[in-house]
């Protein structure tokens, strides 16, 4: 419904002007606030050590300068404190004035006799001159959800206080630019459609934007729900799974404010290119952005003497080998149990140690650390034995170090050292020169512990337990563990992925489905602590997860509430054992205490697109396409490599022209260096996308699949779709995945017969082009 009503306009730019004039006296209040707190904090700097009590010659002096420091530190800290909120809030107040709201519902509760007028924006708004008036309710205070989840009418929303009653008589979209309102629109829908294609028909970026203006009622309640210990969102591609995620980070650091901060959220995304593409939403919703790790980097950080395999060789391999039962093996859920009880044998027998050694030579042997690890009761758990063991090595190191500072090299050593070292070594310590020999030892004593230091860490760090060793007979020892035949694996296959293992460290090197397990083992043997300070956890992408990285995320962090966000349709990674991924997550979590949400809509692709897409998969009937206009995909079939590259320089001009930015995405980084190779003899400007540590350049991309994860673009074209390329059916999910990154072009080039998957696509609803 048309609001063009100008006494509706009219009267709703009278109240604009109204909130923006409040607006206008809050901003100039917290300017003061500003430059007082900057003011006093200048002053509190300058004049610091005038309000400090020094006395230093008594020990009861030092303690009452130490107090009388930490007390005029604690209030330049609060004026500080005071002086950054004041900041923020004035950067609030000036995005609120461009931009104040952009709905408004006016709805009844029980008992009261006229309705409320709710306005709602990025943030909440008091009027300076009146605290109890809400001039701007934030997008994510209780009230608000009333707008996402409810057409005109009764409803009942969940208010602090429980569930409120109260019915909805107006619901008014609001377009405001620039401090001006554009545009009104009367709707009696959830969140209009009108907005919401207007949205969509947006030309991509390579920077996410927020969603707040037209979330979904499905996206609304992944966004609000705070009951849930594992909140798992199926949604199909386009879906705004991410999207809804990140303004759930949002609400959850409004709701839990003062109590939850940005470092106790994290989210663990597909890739480093992903990161880069959603890191604006947060700050443009004016708060600060969670912990981003990818579980690549969440591995290779702590195994840094080794070379974890890469995403690129990740997705090689599966290309090469069918799925296979090892590796399954490896990724399951039981694997990880099996896992926990050899940890627990590990009491009994002894944990493998490595000699510490000193100068080339041993100092302490393994035979003597295995010797002290049995000295300690067997009832102690794993890690009090290795902390024990630890202890007592330190003490031993002590002994070596107080024999070995009679010994000719330190001599040497404290001779051979320079005044100024000297010197050094001295006010280091806070130590005052006194006679020759006692100088002499305390330098001798510095040299000494100088030559250990690293010997010191590697005690301290547990590098005297042999992880390595550990770990092998670990894999060794696993047929005692789990029942291999019920995994349909063979003696000799896991003897041969043992070799495989032990090969891989030999050259420094260790697979993704090994480097978990092997965390999970030093973590065991060393007692590591998991991190409770992480209070939710996100994993987006998460049908490319195992079950094992699942089991140990939620071993490294008990008290996080998790969300993970997957379509088994994109799995390309982990392909069939992602469809037991839910039962396995069932194990994981408290049965009441999952939730799942389904999405089925696609909002990035046209209607054309999505309908194209969701044929290519065996079960794609229940995905919805959004009712976005555009034109059918183009499959254009080339009879050689020459032609098809015609073809894609003829197809990125007709997108520059229409500007629409260009994605080429390719099956392999192999593949998309020819395609980048072939432009550029063309002289046609293409950024190749090679690792993901890359920024995404804007204008025409040249990127391979596993990277495109979680992206979008304008204009997609799938490179090269031949049956040579993408041969059978279980290169549907790969096909899938890349297709659907396109929002409203897609051309598919093909080099030679089309892969048979297209076959599955009713003819009617694409266009074939025979060159
Ligand atoms: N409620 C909404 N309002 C406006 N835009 C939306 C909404 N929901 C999703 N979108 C848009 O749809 C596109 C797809 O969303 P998103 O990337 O979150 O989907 P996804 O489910 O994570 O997709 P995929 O699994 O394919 O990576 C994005 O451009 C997003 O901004």
């Amino acid at each position: 419904m048309e609001a063009d009503n100008s006494k509706i306009k009219q009267a709703e730019q009278q109240h604009l002007d109204f909130v923006r004039g409040k607006l206008k006296i809050a901003e100039q209040k917290t300017a003061t606030t500003i430059q007082t707190a900057k003011q006093s904090q200048q002053e509190l700097e300058d004049h610091f050590y005038d309000d400090v009590r020094l006395k230093t010659s008594t020990y009861e002096g030092q303690m009452e300068t130490g107090v009388s420091v930490r007390q005029q530190q604690q209030m330049l800290e609060q004026r500080q404190n005071r002086w950054q909120t004041a900041t923020r809030d004035l950067e609030t107040l000036q995005k609120l004035d461009q931009n104040a709201y952009f709905a408004r519902i006016d709805l009844q509760e029980q008992g009261e006799a006229t309705p409320e007028k709710i306005y709602i924006g990025l943030a909440s708004f008091v009027n300076p001159d009146d605290a109890d008036e809400y001039l701007i309710y934030d997008w994510r205070a209780p009230i608000s959800s009333v707008y996402y989840d409810s057409g005109i009418g009764a409803m009942t929303y969940d208010a602090p206080s429980g569930p409120q009653r109260v019915n909805v008589t107006l619901k008014r979209e609001l377009q405001i630019k620039n401090g001006q309102l554009t545009q009104v629109f009367d709707t009696d829908e959830a969140v209009g459609d009108r907005v919401l294609l207007e949205n969509l028909s947006h030309q991509s970026d390579t920077k996410m934007k927020s969603i707040v203006t037209t979330i979904q009622k499905e996206q609304n309640a992944i966004i609000r729900d705070t009951s849930a210990d594992l909140l798992f969102v199926q949604g199909v591609a386009g879906s705004g799974k991410t999207a809804a995620v990140l303004q759930r980070v949002a609400y959850l650091l409004y709701r839990y404010r003062g109590k939850l901060t940005p470092g106790q959220v994290i989210l663990f995304s597909p890739n480093q290119l992903f990161n880069d593409y959603i890191n604006q939403v947060l700050p443009e919703l004016g708060e600060q952005n969670m912990v981003q790790m990818t579980y690549y980097q969440f591995m290779r950080r702590r195994v840094p003497r080794l070379t974890v395999e890469t995403l690129q060789q990740r997705f090689d391999e599966s290309l090469m080998d069918e799925p296979h039962n090892v590796t399954t093996l490896k990724n399951s859920l039981e694997l990880f149990q099996a896992e926990g009880r050899y940890a627990d044998s590990l009491n009994q027998t002894g944990a493998i140690f490595r000699n510490i050694r000193f100068q080339g030579k041993v100092l302490i042997s393994k035979e003597q650390i295995a010797e002290i690890y049995r000295s300690f009761n067997a009832n102690y758990n794993l890690r009090n034995r290795l902390e024990a063991t630890r202890t007592e090595l330190l003490k031993i190191l002590k002994r070596h170090m107080g024999a070995e500072m009679k010994k000719r090299w330190v001599e040497e050593a404290v001779e051979g050292l320079s005044s100024e070292q000297i010197e050094m070594l001295h006010a280091k310590a806070g130590r005052q020169r006194t006679d020759d020999d006692q100088d002499a030892r305390f330098l001798a004593r510095q040299v000494v512990k100088a030559a250990f230091a690293k010997v010191h860490q590697q005690i301290k760090r547990n590098r005297f337990f042999n992880i390595n060793q550990q770990f092998v007979n670990l894999l060794r020892a696993l047929p005692n563990w789990v029942n291999l035949s019920e995994w349909g694996v063979s003696a000799a296959d896991w003897q041969a992925s043992v070799t495989a293992t032990v090969n891989r460290f030999q050259a420094g090197k260790i697979s993704m489905a090994d480097v978990s397990m092997y965390l999970y083992l030093f973590d065991l043997v060393t007692g590591k602590r998991p991190d409770l300070k992480m209070r939710y956890l996100f994993v987006d992408e998460v049908q490319d997860y195992t079950p094992f990285q699942l089991a140990y995320l939620q071993w490294n962090y008990p008290r996080a509430k998790f969300t993970v966000l997957g379509d088994l349709n994109q799995a390309i990674f982990t392909r069939d054992s992602s469809q037991t991924l839910m039962d396995d997550l069932k194990q994981l979590f408290d049965p009441d205490k999952i939730r799942v949400i389904k999405l089925l809509k696609s909002y990035r692709s046209t209607a054309q697109i999505t309908n194209f897409t969701k044929q290519l998969l065996p079960d794609g009937e229940a995905i919805e396409a959004y009712a976005r206009q555009g034109e059918q995909p183009r499959l254009a079939v080339a009879t050689d490599q020459q032609q098809a590259v015609q073809t894609l320089i003829q197809t990125i001009k007709t997108n520059q022209a229409d500007h629409e930015t260009t994605a080429v995405i390719g099956k392999t980084l192999a593949e998309c260096r020819t395609v980048a190779q072939a432009l550029q003899q063309q002289r046609i400007t293409a950024t190749l996308i090679q690792t993901e540590n890359q920024r995404l350049a804007k204008g025409v991309v040249i990127v391979p699949a596993y990277l495109a994860k979680g992206l979008e673009f304008d204009a997609v074209v799938m490179w090269n779709g031949s049956q040579q390329n993408y041969p059978t059916v279980h290169d549907d999910k790969l096909v899938y995945t890349i297709c659907t990154r396109a929002m409203h072009r897609l051309t598919i080039i093909s080099i030679g017969t089309p892969s048979p998957l297209f076959n599955a696509v009713n003819p009617a609803d694409y266009q074939l082009i025979k060159e």
